[in-house]
């Protein structure tokens, strides 16, 4: 099956996650996150706003810690600190651009919205390149992830691509596994 139609069937799975299961879910995959080494040893961390039922992270954003989210700026993603957001391209949240924004060398941790992945790592996201570019580039390669997503979202294997970049770890509501063995 090619990526497109992956995304189509992956993206409606999560969308029929009743709230109750979404949230509960998310609480977990919070829960894991909140506990591991990664997260623990880690000052700035880069995460995502929640769209189309997304694992929602935003009770980990309380953690003391400096928070980065995304905004997208052509067919690139620049990073800014968590604070006022409002709505961007694709509708989803973006922080203010006026708000500071994180250089590459501070960063020490990269929560990766995924639609779906397989257990070496390997993602899918919406399709727009962003993250693929962003770890296609030296500076950014280096630097611990972490795919968040469903249990569900997780196969043994699909077909990847030149570019595609594998994760250290995903974590789902299930725990977090870092030995994928690429
Ligand atoms: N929460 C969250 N924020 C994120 C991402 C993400 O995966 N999750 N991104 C991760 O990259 C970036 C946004 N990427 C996106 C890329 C495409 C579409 C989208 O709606 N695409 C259309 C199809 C467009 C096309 O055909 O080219 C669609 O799915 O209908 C949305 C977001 C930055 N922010
Ligand atoms: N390193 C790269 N340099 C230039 N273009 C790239 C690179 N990586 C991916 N692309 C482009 O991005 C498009 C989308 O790639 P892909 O389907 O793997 O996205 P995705 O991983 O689902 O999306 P995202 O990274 O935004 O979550 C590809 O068609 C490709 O043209």
């Amino acid at each position: 099956m090619n990526k497109s139609d992956l995304r189509k069937i992956y993206l409606q799975k999560r969308l029929s996650l009743s709230q109750v299961e979404w949230k509960s879910k998310s609480h977990e995959i919070v829960e894991h996150l909140k506990i591991s080494e990664l997260v623990r040893s880690s000052q700035t961390i880069l995460s995502y706003c929640s769209f189309r039922q997304e694992p929602d992270l935003s009770e980990l954003l309380t953690l003391p810690k400096i928070w980065g989210l995304p905004r997208c700026v052509d067919q690139s993603l620049f990073w800014h600190v968590a604070g006022n957001l409002r709505s961007g391209k694709f509708g989803i949240q973006e922080p203010d651009p006026d708000s500071p924004q994180i250089n590459v060398s501070e960063v020490d941790l990269i929560l990766v919205p995924c639609v779906m992945c397989d257990r070496k790592g390997y993602r899918l996201g919406y399709g727009g390149g962003f993250y693929d570019r962003l770890f296609s580039q030296p500076e950014w390669r280096e630097k611990k992830a972490i795919g968040i997503l469903f249990d569900f979202a997780v196969v043994d294997e699909f077909a990847i691509d030149e570019w595609d970049q594998p994760l250290n770890a995903i974590c789902t509501e299930s725990g977090l596994y870092s030995q994928l063995n690429h």
